[in-house]
């Protein structure tokens, strides 16, 4: 069974057709790249995937379900920006979020540990951090619950190459781990290093879907589907 389902997916925001048929499917334990021009609707799919935008048409399964509250019990989400209090140490917003989801705070150390976050920078405050910092506390913040999915919006995004590094090896390690992993991104080698399969959408439609064993250069078959020039 797929771990997400998404068929002829449609919303409209501000008038503008945004998302005007997109489709994809999410195999479990998969490593999942979402990858479109800027503007093409990758946010609006995840946000209207989830249900916290009303879909317009089309269908979305989550675990074989239609979507609702239950499944955030299931499943992790960190979108580009980052949500944690800047003000709080990374501690104290961890252990916030252990509490909203009624988790152990033992939970907190352990999701720190696995994303590799130095015990030296847990009573730092969040924007004190660096962004590579940042991205790892957030990652900590949608697994400690220990959730079956990812679903991460640009997790790599404004990253150093090291920062990048740290959090492919994570995204891998989780996989590993029994993790399902959707994520957006711009950054093709990265998709062409870790994802065992692909979407490219552009202008709110799914244009292909595929898998990396199947592409040799996926930088051409990107400019091809967008209509760029290799
Ligand atoms: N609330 C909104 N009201 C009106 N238009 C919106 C709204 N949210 C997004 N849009 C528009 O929908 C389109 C798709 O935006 P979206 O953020 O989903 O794209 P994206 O593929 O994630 O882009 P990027 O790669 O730049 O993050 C854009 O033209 C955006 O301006």
């Amino acid at each position: 069974m797929n771990v997400i389902e998404v068929k002829d997916l449609r919303k409209r925001l501000g008038g503008r057709e945004i998302l005007r048929g997109v489709s994809f499917n999410v195999g479990r334990e998969e490593i999942y790249g979402f990858l479109g021009p800027n503007g093409a609707g990758k946010t609006t799919t995840i946000r209207t995937t989830l249900g916290l935008l009303r879909k317009d048409g089309g269908s979305v399964r989550i675990f074989g379900e239609e979507p609702g509250r239950g499944i955030f019990k299931r499943l992790g989400v960190v979108f580009e920006y980052e949500v944690l209090n800047p003000d709080w140490t990374v501690l104290e917003n961890l252990r916030f979020v252990a509490y909203v989801r009624d988790r152990d705070m033992d939970e907190v150390e352990a999701a720190l540990d696995t994303v590799e976050f130095s015990k030296e920078h847990w009573g730092k405050r969040f924007k004190e951090l660096s962004k590579g910092m940042k991205r790892k506390v957030s990652l900590a913040s949608a697994i400690l619950h220990d959730p079956e999915l990812l679903i991460l919006d640009e997790p790599m995004s404004g990253l150093d190459p090291t920062a990048q590094v740290e959090v492919r090896r994570l995204l891998l390690k989780l996989r590993d781990e029994g993790k399902t992993i959707f994520f957006s991104s711009h950054n093709l080698p990265e998709v062409q290093k870790i994802a065992d399969r692909a979407a490219i959408i552009v202008n709110g439609t799914t244009r292909a879907q595929f898998s990396l064993e199947d592409v040799e250069d996926l930088e051409k078959t990107y400019l091809t589907m967008v209509g760029g020039s290799p």
